[in-house]
């Protein structure tokens, strides 16, 4: 059984959350303890107490440690990387991938600790002098999905940390044997008891007891209807909150687009990491030039591509993390078969040598923007093609949604490129690249309904992870 951290304690829970493979449902990942209401307040409580002793700590410790996590986590990127794999059904290259980057997180937010931030500044008034500095803000709950077990958790808690803050990390469930290598590594690394706590779980059961139990800040990603509850939750309590949810990103081709190019970024948008990212382009939008050679090449494509075990070198896609996630999946191909989109392949369930919740990517073309399937966050191999008269037109169609996460192009235009970095409404804007797949160590997050509250990643990490005090000093 692998227990809660809770005090710098493994303490058990009852009853244990049983992590089967997505890609095998005989293979169990482990069993890990559940916890209850009462864990996450003491949780809490413990982090309250730890907090003035870890926030006095000098950069270099906080800097020492998290560098040593950072090592630890690229040292196993391979056995780390294929526990992510068989919890979460990506395929073992991506799952690998995705652990180089919560190492890479750990190491640049080591640097981060010691890269302070401060002004001093002339009053204006005589004799005083303005001295702007941050400080941390205190205890903070991180509410995790299940689409990034480690990327996610790490890119919370190596910020949290690096600035003196301390941590109540509640992971999604369905996923818990990631979050829970991440805490073994942090708390042998040397974190005081109570500093990172890990508090596994239903977030219906912990999340009410998180936010009433003192937090001063709450990072949390996953759904938008969560996302949205907690913010008001958190409104009343006077939590700071930031908030990454979800996205119905558009990948943008222009007529003038390099063909192979544009499918290439369609393909790794749309359906790499099974399409469930917040990032994936699940609405490609292409102008009439290219369109039919565009979509015909697009489904040749779409057609080859190997579904199979995630641990498997010859899959491509590995399978939908879960059964309600699968089901979502298919009620979204039905919904597009029944409002008139042409479903050119895919969107179906299959049924492999090993149990698993397997798909075959699904491509809709003749999509109309009021359909479901291109207004709606689906999350899984699901992408909606729709055809645009020209340029204009395609962005207005890209613009046209609640959500403002990622948006790609593919031209050869610099005008076109420029123009759309410019008028794109998400966050984050890609040229000739796919819409998902960022970087570590520069600002995540959107606009519109995606997301709320300060950016993540990166040096902007800070804004949300300290607070700023001003003080003036007479001479
Ligand atoms: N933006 C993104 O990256 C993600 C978007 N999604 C979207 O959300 C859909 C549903 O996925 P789902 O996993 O149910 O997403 P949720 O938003 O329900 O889950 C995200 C996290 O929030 C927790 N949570 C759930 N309810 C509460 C609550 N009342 N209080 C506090 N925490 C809570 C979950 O815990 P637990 O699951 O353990 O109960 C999990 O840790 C997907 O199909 C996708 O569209 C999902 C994941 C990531
Ligand atoms: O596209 C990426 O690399 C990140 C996506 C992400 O953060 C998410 O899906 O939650």
């Amino acid at each position: 059984m692998h227990c809660n951290l809770i005090n710098g304690e493994w303490r058990g829970g009852q009853p244990a959350i049983v992590n089967r493979n997505p890609s095998d449902l005989d293979d169990v990942v482990g069993e890990y303890a559940s916890a209850s209401a009462d864990d996450m307040r003491e949780a809490v409580a413990a982090a309250r107490a730890a907090f003035p002793a870890w926030s006095r700590t000098t950069p270099q410790q906080r800097a020492d440690i998290l560098d040593a996590a950072g090592n630890e986590i690229l040292a196993r990127k391979q056995e780390l990387g294929t526990l992510l794999a068989r919890e979460e059904g990506k395929t073992l290259p991506e799952a690998i991938g995705e652990v180089t980057r919560a190492g890479h997180i750990f190491k640049f937010f080591a640097g981060e600790a010691l890269r302070q931030q401060g002004e001093l500044l002339d009053s204006v008034r005589p004799g005083v002098e303005v001295l702007i500095s941050r400080e941390p803000v205190g205890v903070v709950g991180l509410i995790t999905p299940w689409n990034f077990p480690i990327a996610i958790p790490a890119w919370k808690a190596a910020p949290a940390l690096a600035f003196g803050n301390c941590v109540v990390m509640k992971p999604a469930e369905l996923v818990p044997g990631s979050a829970w290598a991440l805490a073994d590594i942090l708390h042998r690394a040397g974190l005081p008891a109570g500093v990172f706590n890990l508090v596994m779980g239903s977030g219906r059961v912990l999340g009410p007891a998180l936010l009433d139990a003192g937090i001063a800040a709450l990072s949390f990603t996953g759904s938008q209807a969560t996302g949205q509850r907690l913010a008001a939750d958190c409104a009343v309590r006077g939590i700071k909150v930031q908030l990454e949810m979800g996205g119905k990103n558009p990948l943008l081709v222009a007529d003038d687009a390099q063909l192979e190019q544009a499918v290439e970024c369609a393909i790794n948008g749309a359906f790499h990491s099974t399409g469930q990212r917040c990032t994936a382009s699940s609405r490609i939008i292409v102008c009439h030039g290219i369109h039919d050679a565009f979509v015909a090449r697009l489904a040749e494509r779409t057609a080859a591509l190997r579904v199979g075990h995630a641990l498997d070198s010859a899959s491509q896609i590995g399978p939908v993390a879960s059964e309600p996630q699968l089901a979502a999946n298919l009620d979204y191909v039905g919904k597009g078969q029944a409002q008139g989109a042409s479903l050119l392949c895919g969107g179906e369930r299959l049924q492999l040598a090993t149990r698993g919740y397997y798909q075959s990517p699904a491509l809709f073309a003749g999509c109309t923007p009021e359909m479901t399937i291109s207004r709606e966050e689906i999350f899984g191999p699901v992408a909606a093609v729709l055809r645009a008269d020209d340029y204009e037109h395609a962005l207005q169609l890209a613009n046209d949604t609640p959500f403002g996460l990622a948006a790609g192009i593919c031209t050869r235009s610099l005008a076109l490129a420029t123009h759309f970095r410019r008028h794109a409404e998400a966050g984050m804007v890609m040229v000739n690249l796919p819409t998902a797949g960022v970087d570590y160590h520069v600002p995540f997050g959107g606009r519109k309904g995606s997301s709320h509250g300060p950016r993540e990643q990166g040096r902007y990490a800070a804004e949300f992870y300290t607070t700023v005090k001003t003080a003036y000093l007479g001479l």
